[in-house]
């Protein structure tokens, strides 16, 4: 028998990249997960771990953020169009480029400013009822990721610090979570189904009008535009992931970047966690979760 190597490729999947456009005051997103596998004369990497024709996926990572800011992302066949020319044209040992892009669609928040996006279709709708033999019931509505965005409107700055502390300050970042609240009715709700719309209503035009010093401020903000809206409300809880997006650094490559191409994190992350209440209201009988 004889031992051949088979197919291969290689290449930088998901790389997560987030591209504003400023045009004045309104914002344009585009928000794509980029993969690339190339494939070419790679016997002697495998054969031998002579990497000669071996472009590294580091590299091809660095060339999806820098086309990003060259290029800007129009429709993804044409951004993967290019990307994937690019790989063939450029390096001799690369014999055929595979780019596959997913990109995630926001919709602006109706009544926010021209900078805040709701993500089309994540979102789950929750409820949460206890019934006792009393009589008595208790109903928690709610909502899993409703994932939003503010390309701007959002600083953090004035932190505490330690021997450990790195982070920069900011006044100007992408503000973006993925909201999970659940919020106790008062008593017995007439119209759920109008009152769940209301409500997430009233949280995605608080995110989206508070210019936030913090994710713990826009909580706050989220919680408390609910209950002031929302007599038929008596407590909210919320629970705030802060998906992180690092501006990428693009100077090794001759170019700026202001605010325009960022590295979507998924983890670690931030999480902040908060009730917002009623003072008077009665305390809540059960657990929620
Ligand atoms: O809004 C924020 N709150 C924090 O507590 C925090 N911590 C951090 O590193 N970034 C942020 N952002």
């Amino acid at each position: 028998m004889a031992v051949v190597l088979g197919p291969n490729r290689y290449g930088k999947a998901e790389t997560r990249v987030v591209r504003v456009t400023r045009e004045g005051e309104t914002h344009h997103v585009k928000d794509c997960n980029v993969s690339v596998s190339l494939s070419g004369e790679m016997e002697a990497v495998h054969l031998t771990g002579d990497n000669s024709a071996v472009l590294p996926t580091d590299t091809q990572k660095n060339t999806v953020y820098a086309f990003a800011k060259k290029h800007g992302i129009g429709e993804i066949e044409e951004f993967a169009l290019l990307l994937a020319r690019h790989f063939v044209d450029s390096q001799p040992a690369i014999r055929h480029a595979r780019v596959a892009i997913e990109e995630y669609a926001w919709r602006r928040i109706p009544g926010g400013p021209p900078h805040s996006f709701v993500r089309d279709g994540s979102e789950v709708r929750t409820c949460l009822v206890h019934c006792d033999a009393d009589g008595t019931s208790t109903v928690v509505s709610g909502v899993r990721d409703l994932v939003v965005l503010n390309s701007t409107g959002s600083e953090f700055h004035g932190f505490a610090r330690d021997e450990y502390t790195t982070l920069a300050e900011t006044t100007d970042r992408v503000l973006a979570t993925a909201v999970t609240a659940s919020w106790r009715h008062r008593g017995a709700t007439a119209d759920h189904g109008a009152s769940y719309a209301a409500v997430r209503h009233h949280l995605l035009a608080a995110f989206a009008q508070t210019h936030s010093l913090s994710l713990q401020q826009t909580l706050y903000a989220m919680g408390a535009r609910v209950l002031a809206e929302r007599p038929e409300v008596c407590e909210v809880r919320l629970a705030l992931p802060n998906k992180h997006h690092f501006l990428v650094d693009l100077t090794p490559f001759g170019m700026d970047n202001d605010n325009e191409v960022y590295y979507a994190a998924d983890r670690p992350y931030g999480l902040i966690e908060g009730h917002v209440l009623d003072d008077e209201a009665p305390p809540a009988a059960y657990a929620w979760d």
